[in-house]
Parts: C-alpha cells; structure tokens; sequence
C-alpha cells in the first residue's frame, strides 16, 4: 500500500489523513467525500517555490487552478506565495472572491470570451496568455476601451510531442492551443502584438502535455522558446522578458508511476532556459510555470460507502461505491488507474480481487479493474487515493447525482471547504413554465 502525505493507518486499523479518522469524517461530512491534505499541498507548493530560489533566476510559480479550483485552494496558493493559473471567468471569479491578488493571476483559454476578457480587464490582472490572432485584436481592442495597456504572454505551439496520453497532450503542430512555431505563426503574432497600442508583450508560453515523466520535453521546449526568442531579437529587434513553460509534471497513481522530484523539473527547465539564452548572449529571462496535477493530485483521496456488490462466479465480483464518474470521470474518459484501501479495515490483509463499480447508469462507469481488497462489506469505506486533481474539477450532475463535500484536513482539524450539493441544488436553475404546470392532458 503506498500512502501520500500525512496518510497512515492508525492504531484502530483505520485510514487517517491530516490527524483525521476518515471514519470520522465519514460520519461527520458524509460520502463521496473528497478530503485534501493541506500540508501535503502546501509542501508541493514549496517544493516547487524553494527549486526556484536556489537557481537565482527570477520566477514565477502559477498553481493551475483547473485541476482543482475552490476559494480555499486560492488562499492557500496565495499565502504560499504562487501565483494563480486561471482558464475561466468562474476560475477567475472564484480567485477574486478569494481575496487572490489580481496582480498575480495569469488567464489562458483558447476562446476567451468578450465577457471573461473584460471581466479580467476590469480586476487588472496581471497577465494575458494570448492563444491566437482573433483574441489578440480583440483584447486589444477592450483594453483600448478602458484606456488600459495590459501585459501578455503569445502562447506558442513549440511542436515538442509529449509521451503522454493524446487527448492530455497539447504541444504538438496539431493542436486547438496557441501560434504555430513551424509556418510562422508565432512569428507572425510577436510582429502584431508589438503593435497593438494596449498590448505589452512580456513574452511567451508553452505547454506541452499533463502527467509527464521525462525532463527531456521542457529541454527541448526551452531550446525552442530560446532559438524563436533570438530569431524575434535579431529580426525585429524584440526583447523577451519572461518564458513560460506551463505544467504538466507527472504524478504516481499506482506503481506504474515513476515521478521526478519538483526540484530536478525546475533544475532542468532552469538550465536549460540558462544555456540557450546565454549562448547567444540573450539577458536571462523570469521563467514562469503553472503546475497543476504535481500540486493538488496525491493530496486528494475520496472515500466512498460500499453499498451494493454483485458476484459472478469464475468472473468478477463487483462492488459499488455511493460515488463513480459522476466525482472521478478519469477511468471513463482516458482509462486512468487508482488505488485504493478499505479505509475501515486498512489493516486486514487482501483476501479477494473485486472491481470498483460507481452507481451511474452506465457500464463505463467503474472505478477500478482488479484490486486486491479484505473481504468487502456492505457498509465498508473505501478510500481511492490520488483523487484530488482534475476530479472535483470535472465532477458533474450525470443522473443528477450531487457534487460531494470537499475537507481540507490539517493536524487534525478538517475545515468544510465546499458543501455538499443538496437536492434543492439540483433543482436550483430549474424554472417550470406556467404552461406545464397545468393539469394532466385529457386523454
Ligand atoms: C496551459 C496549461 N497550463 C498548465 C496546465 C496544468 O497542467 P498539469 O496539471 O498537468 O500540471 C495545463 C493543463 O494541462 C495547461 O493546459
Ligand atoms: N483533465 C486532464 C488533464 C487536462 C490538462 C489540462 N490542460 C486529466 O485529468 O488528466
């Protein structure tokens, strides 16, 4: 059993995470619960801040809120002193309502909309990732609107292909993310966004993929930011101050995994960034970066109640969680693996193999294939570790099932986060038209 954080199995054989029985939390929150072990991301955090401070080159470190956006993970970004990653009006929103400084927040989106753009133009945040020449004008010409001259990062498309699943990989030619490097597009949009009046261009970003393992790809998109930098200087005379290499820094769901340290990620993109801009005698940019996953990922885990199970003789016996794709959509969507413990009774040794089943109507819907557990009871918890990025973010409604609490738990204490979403929620937008209240049809 590989435990993260703060979790361990306590005397009563029971899951504890941050000084909590997650029995306890179970009778106290309910289930699904997702639980966030605070300190757990508050040293991911640092892990990332403190790599930085020891290569000397200034920096910026953006938590990636889409992988898990709530005011509480904005406060906690803020008082570690990361800067905020925000793609959305609601991320922005939810950062702002925070008390997230607005200096600090930097927003992506391939298709920002003329709402989004000027709600963030009105907060003055503190940078635009611009994603490609309909948002370029555009922004420039709501910033020109407010008499203001907003900072931008061009987002690039390095054409750097991450060993990653394809849906999850964004650096590549083909891709909805960014300019060209290859055909000119880059280049073509440094030229235009040096000319828009209300456009300070700082530089530019790229991102190559999520869960990825290898520092080989952030080389080799430094390498490629550095040699598009040099061409922009010696063609048009043009200084990049800041390069951004986005995030995607891998994690360990099960065994499979084998995840580097924050630290040789940073030494990595760091040197990199250093050789290719000092060979060609280049001042040494701020390097930006956006974790997301590497952050908040192994220090979420949901625990679930086992309520129904289903034996097939000679194959497979199910056991279904009160939860499934509805909090977790990742098994469904990219066939993403988990582990998991019976949290009640995590000192039992595993005597049969089951599979996870969540309660949806749908047959994609499972947890987990094949995972060795005690003899499991209705009644049970299970815990599923490693749940905390890009799960509560892509929670859904399917089958109008409520969004689970959210705890943060730390020394013991678990603070509610995010409620649990009641019935009255789910109704909550719906309207009724006078006309189908009336009275049932004759026939
Ligand atoms: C532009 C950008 N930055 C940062 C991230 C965060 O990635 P991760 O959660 O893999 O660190 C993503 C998502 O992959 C992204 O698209
Ligand atoms: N949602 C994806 C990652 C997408 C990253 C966002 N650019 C996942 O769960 O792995």
């Amino acid at each position: 059993m590989h435990l993260h954080g703060t979790s361990k199995i306590n005397a009563e054989g029971r899951l504890e995470i941050g000084g909590c029985d997650v029995q306890l939390l179970a009778a106290e929150f309910g289930t699904p619960l997702y639980i966030v072990d605070e300190a757990l991301v508050r040293q991911r955090m640092r892990e990332y801040m403190d790599a930085f401070r020891a290569t000397g080159i200034p920096f910026q470190v953006a938590y990636a809120s889409k992988a898990f956006c709530t005011m509480a993970i904005c406060a906690v970004a803020e008082q570690e002193g990361l800067s905020l990653d925000v793609v959305s009006g609601g991320e922005l929103h939810t950062a702002l309502k925070a008390g997230f400084p607005a200096k600090r927040i930097h927003f992506h989106g391939n298709n920002k909309t003329p709402d989004e753009i000027a709600l963030a133009l009105d907060a003055n945040i503190g940078c635009f990732v611009v994603d490609n020449f309909v948002e370029l004008d555009l922004l420039d010409a709501l910033a020109g609107e407010r008499g203001k001259r907003v900072n931008i990062l061009l987002r690039i498309t390095p054409g750097v292909e991450a060993h990653t699943h394809e849906y999850i990989s964004t650096g590549q030619q083909d891709s909805k993310f960014g300019f060209n490097l290859a055909g000119g597009a880059a280049f073509e949009a440094v030229k235009r966004a040096a000319a828009k009046p209300h456009l300070e261009l700082l530089g530019i970003h790229s991102h190559i993929g999520s869960q990825i393992f290898e520092v080989e790809g952030f080389r080799l998109a430094a390498a490629k930011a550095a040699e598009f930098a040099i061409q922009v200087r010696d063609e048009l005379g043009i200084l990049f101050r800041v390069i951004n290499l986005g995030g995607g820094f891998g994690i360990r769901y099960t065994a499979e995994d084998k995840p580097l340290p924050a630290a040789t990620y940073v030494q990595a993109i760091a040197d990199a960034v250093r050789t290719n801009f000092t060979a060609a005698q280049y001042p040494l940019p701020e390097i930006w970066i956006e974790p997301g996953r590497s952050i908040i990922g192994d220090a979420g885990t949901t625990l679930y109640t086992v309520g129904t199970t289903k034996d097939i003789p000679g194959v497979r016996k199910y056991v279904a969680v009160d939860g499934g794709m509805t909090d977790n959509p990742r098994p469904a969507l990219y066939g993403s693996k988990y582990e998991a413990v019976l949290a009640n009774r995590a000192n039992e040794p595993a005597t049969e193999t089951v599979s996870i089943a969540g309660k949806c109507c749908e047959s994609g819907d499972m947890l987990i294939w094949d995972i060795e557990l005690p003899a499991v009871k209705p009644g049970d918890l299970l815990a599923v570790f490693c749940t905390g990025a890009y799960n509560y973010a892509m929670s859904s409604n399917y089958n109008r099932i409520p969004r689970p609490a959210v705890v943060f738990v730390k020394d013991g204490q678990a603070s509610l986060v995010v409620r649990r979403e009641t019935y009255e929620d789910i109704v909550g937008n719906d309207l009724l038209p006078e006309r189908l209240k009336a009275a049932p049809a004759a026939n």
